[in-house]
């Protein structure tokens, strides 16, 4: 199928090159570098041949840095070991870092271009749907520590971004479905087309060779590239990228990162629609309900579990002091943040969310 380059705008301009097979891009993106690193995770191994062969055609010199895979790559610890390697390398500030995968390894390598010598240039090549349609646009990069979910981290936009939709093949089924998650959230919060489209057929939605999730891919790419492009530091409008995150971020730290990203996302996504209905907003409960379990994805928790989750949300990014923040919907496609002070909605909200 044919390539799409969607623009993302701001300060330091980019293009997200969406294709089969766009390695072809890259050499420009990394033009003027002697050297450059490629972080990947071990399942990612076929695709990364294809980069490291077309970074060595094109004449610049490779250093492969296998990661950890998942969130377990994702740490501080990983990103000391990959700044030693370029030490050794002699990385200067013309070159580049190149992360394959999905989110956890791009979120990795960004971070460490962002950090070494104070910030070189970088891409990501998404390989999954969470890394293609989110992770790999808008610069957000970084680490998970004890305390939470991505506290550790820097603003650094990408040189330009490779989709690789031809890798989906390999990608398992259920982290497919995950990083879907993402893209209802930009159903929601921008583009109802998303929503009709996996409404109509869920399953051609996880076919990852059909046309629908291409057009869903592109469609996601499309509502990311506009807001960061508006607001790469999240000063204001980029918070609505976070719908179903405050939750969301909460799960995976009580989970001890053991669950997939986009599926704890869904739950906070399920806990926003509940939120909202019960702060006099738009109903969407049945809906999120509804397109959430037609991909499989996990719509309640554990009912238990409350105390820890509220705790961890309170270092949530949106927060502000003592002050929950979260984004909620006036309407599809108009989303807004709202603190919260009444602890006692936030746990009803729960409760109907964990209920039978
Ligand atoms: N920076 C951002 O704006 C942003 C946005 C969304 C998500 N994220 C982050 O991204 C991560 C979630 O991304 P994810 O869902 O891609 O999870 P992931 O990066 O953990 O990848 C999921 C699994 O799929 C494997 N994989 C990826 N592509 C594959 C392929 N083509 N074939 C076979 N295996 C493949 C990975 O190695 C891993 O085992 C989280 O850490 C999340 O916080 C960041
Ligand atoms: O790009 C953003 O902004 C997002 O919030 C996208 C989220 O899907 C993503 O999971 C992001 O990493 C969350 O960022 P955080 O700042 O809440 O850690
Ligand atoms: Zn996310």
């Amino acid at each position: 199928m044919n390539e799409t380059v969607i623009g993302v705008g701001g300060d330091l301009p980019y293009d997200v090159v969406v294709s089969t097979d766009p390695f072809a891009a890259l050499p420009q993106m990394v033009k003027g570098a002697s050297r450059v690193a490629v972080l990947f995770a071990p399942p990612v191994a076929p695709h990364v041949a294809r980069v490291v062969r077309t970074l060595a055609d094109a004449g610049v010199g490779v250093t492969v840095i296998e990661i950890p895979d998942a969130e377990a790559g994702k740490t501080i610890e990983t990103a000391q070991r990959a700044w030693a390697r370029l030490g050794e390398a002699g990385f200067t500030r013309n070159d580049a870092v190149v992360g394959v995968g999905g989110g956890a390894a791009t979120d990795l390598a960004g971070f460490v271009a962002a950090c070494w010598l104070r910030g070189v240039r970088w891409v990501p090549v998404a390989t999954s749907v969470a890394g293609m349609v989110d992770a790999a646009v808008g610069g957000k990069t970084g680490v998970n520590i004890a305390a939470g979910k991505n506290l550790v981290g820097a603003f650094h936009p990408p040189a330009g971004v490779l989709c690789v939709i031809g890798a989906l093949t390999t990608l398992p089924g259920p982290q497919l479905r995950a990083g879907l998650a993402e893209v209802v959230k930009g159903g929601f919060i921008a583009d109802p087309r998303i929503l009709e489209l996996i409404e109509a057929d869920p399953a051609a939605a996880v076919d990852p060779t059909g046309s629908v999730l291409r057009e869903l891919v592109e469609r996601k790419v499309r509502v990311k590239a506009h807001v960061v492009s508006e607001d790469l530091r999240e000063s204001g409008l980029r918070e609505i990228l976070n719908y179903g995150h405050t939750l969301g971020h909460a799960i995976e730290k009580s989970e001890r990162y053991r669950w997939r990203h986009g599926d704890a996302v869904s739950v906070g996504l399920m806990y926003a629609a509940i939120l909202g209905r019960r702060t006099g907003r738009v109903d969407v409960v049945d809906r999120m309900r509804a397109i959430l379990t037609s991909l499989d994805l996990p719509v309640t928790y554990r009912p238990d579990a409350w105390e820890p989750l509220l705790a961890a949300m309170r270092v949530d990014k949106k927060a502000r002091g003592a002050a929950l923040r979260f984004v909620l919907l006036n309407a599809v496609a108009a989303p807004e943040t709202v603190q919260i002070d009444d602890e006692g909605l936030l746990r009803e909200a729960y409760e109907e969310l964990t209920g039978p």
